[in-house]
């Protein structure tokens, strides 16, 4: 490859292109959507549920059905201190044991929880017609609408999402013609704590994994040179509901990415399945922020880590809000299962690009077509 290189001629200037793929592409790649999965119904003049909505008459299982899959009140997920000096081998524990946890001390400001909070209050309030004008195009990644996971469902979720990557100038102008800014300034500063947090306990999980190499993209994190992680911010709107034991707010699903890093409102609704447990309530902790394993770590962690089944129940008198984000290596970067000998890898290395694209396509069955 050297000597390639260096037969070239003198007198020419070559330049090596190296052509790094953006998340948005990767999913622009691979349009899957049609414009009836993406168009949320105006949910507050609903009195009835539309049957096109009602999960309690199809075959699949509804919060309410399902006794082997009854909510169990009687247990919570870890709540870790981060400033506590055991945090590390906490933070560690609980994505072994549980693959995720909420965190409370993590710096990231009230105030600013509170002012996206507020943003993304204003959001889904405005008139459906004026939501309807920053819909998420076919094939596109961004904007207004259903979540992506809509199509490999028989009912639609009683849902509207928001989804932001990169600057949301574009889709927020269409909001609010002469008042976005505000929205675009918050989302960004939130996003930017939102990935400092991902970063610092990535590198504690791999302090706890003991990893010293492996994950350059952390290592140049922060540096013009770095290539631009996988991250999205997520907003998240859960009408209330006449009757929620007949809908879905989110079907059950596990994240793509290494980690999801989320804040709910007051009102409950995150649900987390752990075998032998069943489904877990995350009760709302205010301050505190949730995190998740995504399918990312638990390739990474050869399985250690489970990445945790969700799903979100909707509330019969309040609306409920959550803003998630999303954070994983750069598309092209190849993440392989780290293990030690004797044991032996559960998972073929995978580009992330190429996961996120088998994901879009097979959902939960794409883990399986990379196991070996
Ligand atoms: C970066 C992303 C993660 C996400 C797909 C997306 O492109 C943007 C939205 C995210 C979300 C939010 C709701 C649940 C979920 C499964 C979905 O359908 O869209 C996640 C996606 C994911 O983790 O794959
Ligand atoms: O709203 C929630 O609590 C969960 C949202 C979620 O799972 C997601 O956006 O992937
Ligand atoms: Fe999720």
């Amino acid at each position: 490859m050297l000597s390639n290189l260096c037969s070239f001629p003198q007198n020419q200037i070559s330049y090596i292109i190296v052509i790094m793929t953006t998340l948005s592409q990767t999913y622009l790649d691979h349009p899957l959507i049609h414009h009836h999965h993406i168009v949320p119904l105006d949910f507050d003049s609903l009195r009835t549920i539309p049957d096109s909505h009602d999960w309690f008459n199809s075959s699949l299982e509804t919060p309410s059905s399902s006794s082997h899959h009854h909510t169990n009140v009687n247990v919570s997920i870890p709540l870790i201190d981060l400033t506590d000096p055991n945090a590390i081998s906490l933070i560690g524990n609980a994505c072994e044991t549980w693959g995720v946890f909420q965190l409370i001390n993590h710096d990231v400001p009230v105030s600013l929880i509170e002012r996206a909070e507020g943003e993304t209050r204003r959001l889904f309030d405005l008139p459906m017609t004026r939501k309807l004008k920053a819909l998420r195009a076919p094939g596109d990644v961004t904007g207004y609408g259903l979540p992506r996971i809509t199509p490999f469902f028989s009912k639609y979720m009683w849902h509207e999402g928001f989804t932001i990557m990169g600057p949301s100038i574009g889709h927020a102008s269409q909001l609010w013609p002469s008042n976005y800014q505000p929205f675009c300034d918050v989302m960004e500063e939130y996003q930017r704590k939102m990935k400092s947090l991902a970063e610092q306990i990535t590198r504690s999980i791999f302090n706890y994994l003991k990893i010293s190499d492996g994950a350059n993209w952390l290592h140049s994190a922060g540096s013009t040179e770095a290539a631009a992680c996988s991250t999205a911010l997520q907003l998240n709107c859960y009408p209330r509901c006449p009757d929620p034991t007949r809908v879905m707010g989110l079907a059950p699903h596990t994240d793509t990415f290494l980690l999801t890093i989320l804040h709910q409102t007051r009102t409950c609704g995150l649900q987390v399945f752990r075998d032998g447990f069943g489904w877990v309530p995350v009760a709302p902790v205010p301050g505190a922020l949730v995190l998740n394993v995504g399918d990312l770590f638990h390739i990474l962690s050869n399985g250690r880590f489970p990445n945790v089944l969700h799903r979100v129940v909707v509330d019969p008198t309040r609306r409920r809000l959550s803003m998630a984000y999303f954070y994983g290596p750069p598309p092209d970067f190849c993440v392989s299962p780290l293990y030690d000998p004797p044991e032996s890898p559960c998972y073929r290395s995978v580009m992330v690009k190429d996961y996120v694209r088998l994901k879009a396509k097979n959902l939960e069955n794409a883990l399986s077509m990379i196991r070996l």
